[in-house]
């Protein structure tokens, strides 16, 4: 599917096809993601999410089909994944080369609000801190595609709101193309231009989203927004609140 602004994409995905064995998760997938684009990807569970941001990560290989992606990629998964016996500063650096490792992890922890973090050991951090620090770990490689494969879905519902705010900050002033794999429909319309649906291996439904900031589910679009990706996913709308894809539905 085209992105829409024209530009040279910063991913490109031709006719992708994955398999385990017998199954075909990726079905000839089309995706281009324009340079600073956000975008969100919805999809039952078990429907190759995460197979496509491996794939995309190149965590994994296609059996056929092309992806171009940049090579300064960065993604933060559900967990953390910091290393326990290395303090948050260290964390976020780690790997990269040059004398002023402190100095950036400092920055880049001041950015996501943990300045007074940076000798933390990640097993004294909450679940929302830890997400932070990933966040600053994964930002501070100024990275042109940020991969963001469901980080907020273990935290709770007022922390999840504070890094939608936090995400949305961080893009703004880093502007990489993102692809966030969700369960979550109104995270996916809050924080995206566009909203994928995955689904029979490729990319089955799109919405781009034109609501105005702040967004909030009491709008009448975003309702109705939400109530056609639902309708795609095959999930019947809950009465009130959030609508999170459970997990193990197929
Ligand atoms: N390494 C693997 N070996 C065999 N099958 C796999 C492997 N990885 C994924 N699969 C299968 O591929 C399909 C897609 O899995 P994937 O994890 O990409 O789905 P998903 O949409 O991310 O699911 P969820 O929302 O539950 O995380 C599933 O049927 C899964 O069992």
């Amino acid at each position: 599917m085209a992105s829409p602004t024209g530009t040279e994409p910063a991913v490109k995905i031709r006719a992708a096809h994955k398999r385990f064995g017998a199954a075909t998760v990726l079905d000839g997938l089309h995706l281009d993601i324009a340079p600073g684009e956000f975008v969100a990807l919805l999809g039952r569970s078990g429907s190759g999410k995460t197979t496509l941001l491996r794939a995309i990560g190149r965590l994994d290989r296609l059996n056929s089909g092309s992806i171009d992606a940049p090579l300064a990629i960065a993604t933060v998964f559900q967990e953390h994944r910091l290393l326990p016996w290395k303090r948050a500063w260290q964390n976020v650096v780690l790997g990269l080369r040059g004398p002023d490792g402190r100095r950036r992890a400092e920055a880049a922890l001041a950015e996501v609000g943990l300045a007074d973090h940076a000798d933390a050991w990640p097993a004294t951090l909450s679940g929302g801190q830890g997400q932070r620090v990933a966040l600053a770990r994964a930002l501070v490689r100024e990275p042109k595609l940020l991969l963001l494969d469901e980080p907020f879905g273990a935290l709770d519902a007022l922390t999840r709101i504070s890094m939608h705010r936090l995400v949305r900050k961080l893009c703004a002033a880093h502007n990489p193309a993102v692809l966030l794999v969700t369960h979550d429909v109104d995270e996916a319309v809050t924080l995206a231009d566009r909203v994928l649906v995955l689904s029979e291996g490729r990319i089955g439904h799109e919405e781009v989203i034109h609501l105005p900031a702040p967004r909030s589910p009491d709008h009448v679009e975003f309702r109705a927004i939400r109530r056609r990706l639902l309708e795609q996913l095959g999930v019947d709308e809950a009465p009130d609140g959030p609508v999170r894809l459970l997990r193990g539905v197929s």
